[in-house]
């Protein structure tokens, strides 16, 4: 946290300064490194965010990927979503040299999530169930090799059909999110490995995506992949891609929904989920795509986490990711043995 008078460049330099004094009624400010896409820039750091975090004594600067970084700031946090080895180096160097800044999120905590196996088997592990509901994962093989031996698997496995085939890394290019829907265990030797392989679940037509930030948990429901019938399941082979269907545009928060099927799922196994992920993962920002199994009153499966989601889609994101930056300096300011 910088008190006056020690600020270097930063974003919308000296606007709202002023503002920012008395809005705040103190001098401390706080100043967030960011690296980012221009993509991720462009949905998240949205003018009405900036304007609101400035009025709270946040100022965003940009991290300048020419320079190095340990020439740049001082930052109190650095914000930062960017892919390859050559920038986790950065961050890791940048980390070791300054310990009190805090990471968002430490790249090694990221690269868990990187991977559909680790992915989600702090989840399998918790195998998390109380007298809410249960939260688990759906049955998966993962072929890392030879697509030639998938069917023999997915029969020694007991696999049921269905299946989603999934690409094991998660790395941000378009191709990690290439997804298949599998209705005989043949064609899938057409698929090139890596790959998860999943159980289809049918959950009727609905996701919940369930934003993390830090303490704070935010649901939303999207459209999802409809129900597959037995019915549909006997006349039907072969491998179907299929697009992005449960992204941003395709929200559910306005549709009538059938209640069983829309329900969120409760609170208190929320709460317990995103407790033991955040501590597990050891990540303050990420996401939980969940389902609820059709015709169950509280049986979810997670099926995808992603580090680092939409925030600007969050309703009510400009709040909470203020109050979290707060809250973080807050902390550490108070953890600080008195000097
Ligand atoms: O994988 P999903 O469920 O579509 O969530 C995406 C995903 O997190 C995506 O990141 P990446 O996997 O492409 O790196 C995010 O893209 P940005 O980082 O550019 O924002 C999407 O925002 C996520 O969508 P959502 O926020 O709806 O979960
Ligand atoms: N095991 C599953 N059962 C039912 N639907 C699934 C399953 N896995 C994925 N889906 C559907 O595919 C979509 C994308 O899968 P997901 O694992 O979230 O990949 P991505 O990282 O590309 O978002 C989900 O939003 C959901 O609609
Ligand atoms: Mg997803
Ligand atoms: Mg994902």
């Amino acid at each position: 946290m910088r008190l006056n008078g020690e600020i270097s460049h930063r974003e919308g330099e000296g606007e709202g300064e002023e503002e920012a004094e008395n809005e705040v009624g103190s001098s401390q400010k706080v100043v967030v490194g960011y690296a980012l896409t221009s993509k991720k820039k462009k949905s998240f750091l949205q003018p009405k965010f900036l304007s609101f975090a400035r009025n709270k004594g946040i100022f965003f600067v940009a991290i300048d990927l020419n320079k190095p970084l340990l020439e740049q700031g001082p930052f109190d946090v650095v914000l930062h979503k960017l892919s390859g080895k050559e920038w986790r180096e950065v961050i890791e160097e940048y980390s070791e040299k300054h310990p009190e800044v805090t990471i968002l999120d430490p790249p090694d905590a990221i690269q868990h999530l990187h991977n559909r196996q680790s992915m989600l088997q702090d989840v399998a592990d918790l195998n998390l169930s109380d007298c809410y509901g249960k939260v688990g994962v759906p049955r998966q093989l993962f072929v890392i090799k030879n697509p030639s031996t998938i069917p023999y698997e997915i029969t020694k496995a007991g696999m049921k059909l269905p299946l989603v085939a999934k690409p094991l890394v998660v790395d941000g290019t378009a191709k990690s999110h290439e997804l298949f829907l599998a209705y005989d265990e043949f064609s899938l030797s057409e698929l090139e490995p890596p790959l998860v392989l999943q159980e289809f679940v049918n959950h009727g037509g609905l996701l919940f995506k369930i934003y993390i930030v830090g303490e704070t948990i935010k649901v939303v429901r999207r459209f999802s992949l409809p129900n597959i019938s037995e019915h549909e399941l006997s006349k039907v082979d072969g491998l179907f891609r299929f697009p992005r269907v449960s992204c941003a545009a395709a929200s559910a928060d306005e549709a009538y929904l059938d209640p069983t099927i829309a329900e969120h799922p409760p609170r208190s196994l929320l709460e317990r989920l995103a407790g033991e992920l955040r501590r597990r993962l050891g990540l303050h920002l990420f996401n939980i795509d969940m389902i609820r199994e059709y015709g169950t009153k509280n049986v979810f499966y997670v099926i995808d986490i992603n580090y680092f989601p939409g925030y600007g889609k969050m309703p009510d994101y400009e709040h909470v990711f203020t109050d979290f930056l707060l809250s973080l300096v807050q902390n550490k300011f108070k953890k600080k043995p008195d000097t």
